[in-house]
């Protein structure tokens, strides 16, 4: 029998749990104030455009649906980026942010001319070592959290990408790092690109959270664009699940970033090599709420509008934990709460304390200490610092 999923895994736990103040802080799926899920207006209201054209049913292409696509790499890269408009990107629709990081695992696996190793930040998302695994890419570790500071380990990340072989494959979380909730600051970003420049490494940037860490696009994207201002070719995955709620629809993209317009063909017709054997061509309807709302503009403002709904929303909760905390008698610094952005916060509590949590508290929450502060709400946010300070103090 194999284990049960250390993300998934607890969400079985918590819907068996029978207890009247059971609170789910593992999975990043976003809840309101009421830990009931979204479905945003903006999506709401692209749903209904779509139902009114009475679409086929038909399949879609191997590589997914080509508007999507195109729309996709512009939301990332930005309207003006020249490599768009110089036909270097090849963009394929993917079963979302997971089949991005699989199906790029496997292109890698099979054609990177370098380093056939991919090195992932100490602590990573919990499924980027199976999926890379599955592909058949040797998963290695670089340095990123510092859990004295709660902060970047800034100078041990550099020394590690400075010391393991030239022309390695660097995973990179774009934004809202899962579970840290840390990022690069936009100067340390402009000295990562410059080592990874040197050493020939290859990028390979995790998107699965962009405008939510700060409710802006453009921000939460300035380390991969500024990578590629700076001529670094990569490769990039992006996720709608969070940012548009789209989490049971399975969209996502698989981009490279290539060095000629010739090898972007090559490129493509390579990854539609390994996309038809692994689940032939992508689900039609998340690609249609996509392509809606970032070409009609009203719809885009209304996106723009609910995705700082859910981003202040968290924001404030995060604020309200930590006073919280502080009335429940705390006297633990729990200022990272709140310099930490994104999903998830990485709480700094040990394995031992996390089993108090779930088994005499019912709060549910990942044996690595990090909390989905999307579970975190007005009504239940006293409960949990009170339960936090009780298995801490
Ligand atoms: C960094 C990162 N990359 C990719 C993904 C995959 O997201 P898709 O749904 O495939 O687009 C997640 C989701 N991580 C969340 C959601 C649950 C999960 O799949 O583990 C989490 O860590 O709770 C993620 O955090």
């Amino acid at each position: 029998m194999g284990p049960p999923d250390p993300i998934l895994g607890l969400t079985e736990r918590f819907k068996a749990d029978t207890h009247p103040n059971k609170v789910n802080l593992g999975v990043g799926a976003y809840r309101d104030d009421d830990t009931k899920p979204f479905i945003l207006p903006s999506v709401k209201k692209a749903e209904e455009k779509i139902r009114n054209r009475n679409m086929d049913k038909e399949y879609s292409t191997i590589a997914g649906n080509a508007e999507f696509c195109k729309q996709s790499i512009l939301l990332a890269l930005g309207e003006h980026s020249n490599v768009i408009k110089e036909g270097l990107t090849v963009t394929v629709q993917t079963l979302s942010g997971t089949g991005g990081l699989c199906v790029g695992g496997h292109f890698f696996s099979r054609y990177f001319s370098g380093n056939k190793e991919i090195y992932l930040p100490v602590p990573t998302w919990g499924n980027h070592t199976p999926v890379f695994t599955l592909c058949g890419l040797p998963v290695k570790q670089y340095r990123y959290y510092d859990p004295e500071t709660c902060g970047l380990d800034h100078k041990s990340l550099l020394e590690d990408l400075c010391t393991i072989p030239d022309k390695s494959i660097i995973l990179l979380h774009a934004c809202a790092h899962n579970p840290t909730g840390v990022d690069p600051k936009p100067e340390q970003w402009k000295e990562l690109a410059e080592l990874i420049k040197k050493k020939n490494h290859f990028p390979f940037f995790d998107m699965a959270y962009q405008g939510f860490a700060t409710g802006s696009l453009e921000k939460d994207a300035f380390g991969l664009r500024h990578f590629v201002e700076e001529g670094i070719q990569l490769a990039l995955t992006q996720s709608y699940a969070k940012n548009m709620g789209l989490y049971g629809e399975r969209i996502g993209a698989f981009t490279m970033v290539c060095a000629t317009k010739d090898e972007a063909d090559r490129v493509l017709s390579q990854l539609k090599r390994i996309i038809r054997p692994m689940y032939s061509n992508p689900p039609i309807h998340g690609a249609r709420i996509v392509c809606e709302i970032l070409k009609d503009s009203q719809l885009t403002d209304q996106w723009m509008i609910d995705i700082k709904t859910m981003a202040n929303r968290i924001i404030s909760v995060r604020q309200k934990l930590v006073d919280d905390l502080k009335k429940a008698g705390s006297v633990r610094n729990w200022k990272h709460i709140t310099d930490q952005i994104g999903m998830f916060c990485f709480t700094g509590l040990k394995p031992d304390q996390v089993e108090k949590l779930i088994n005499n508290h019912h709060i549910y929450l990942t044996k690595d200490g990090r909390i989905s502060m999307a579970g975190v709400t007005s009504k239940n946010v006293e409960y949990i610092a009170k339960s936090i300070h009780d298995v801490s103090k």
